[in-house]
């Protein structure tokens, strides 16, 4: 399924001879997360802190307890209904790079509003391992070349560093062109 994606966002913008590279550098985690019932009526929220991810996509499924909001365009938080044969895509932040800028990294939290139920969800995380290139077709007059060869390792240990945890836009930081 994370192929068939990344192949059909490939094609969308007429790069389709360059997926095969990018299947042959994919590598995937997969991460089941348990999120606990509240502690107490009164406890605010538990949940995961707004943020983008890091690989290329994330394929998410939630099982029944709702949760996941994802950030629109203009700022708006909508919640993304569970559903029993329904997975979520996501564009992280090293698709955003590739794509150069085409495809925004979605902004997600995760705001439990049910506090009897635990909620459980699964994520397939797409990563790259070596360089990729933005490629040629993403760049045109409106599109000026905006990243320069995207190293996935060196960007996850910025993210560990100082200037990573403080930048707005850690990708932009660590290998965009013109910041
Ligand atoms: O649990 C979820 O629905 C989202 C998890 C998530 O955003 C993440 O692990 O990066
Ligand atoms: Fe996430």
């Amino acid at each position: 399924m994370s192929e068939t994606v990344i192949r059909m966002v490939a094609e969308s913008y007429g790069a389709e001879r360059v997926f095969e590279s990018i299947r042959e550098s994919a590598f995937y985690t997969l991460r089941f997360v348990k999120y606990r019932t509240w502690r107490s009526s009164d406890e605010s929220e538990v949940g995961l802190l707004a943020h983008r991810d890091t690989g290329f996509i994330t394929i998410l499924h939630q099982h029944e307890v709702e949760g996941l909001q994802i950030k629109t365009k203009d700022g708006q938080w909508i919640d993304a209904k569970p559903s029993p044969s329904s997975f979520i895509v996501l564009a992280g932040y090293t698709l955003m790079a590739w794509s150069n800028d085409r495809v925004q990294a979605c902004e997600h939290q995760v705001s439990t509003t049910e506090n009897e139920k635990i909620r459980y969800s699964i994520g397939l995380f797409t990563y790259t391992k070596g360089e990729i290139h933005v490629p040629e077709e993403m760049v045109d007059e409106k599109h000026p070349l905006g990243y320069k060869p995207i190293d996935s390792f060196g960007f996850h240990a910025f993210l560990l560093s100082k200037e990573g945890h403080k930048s707005a836009f850690p990708i932009k930081a660590y290998c965009g062109i013109n910041n």
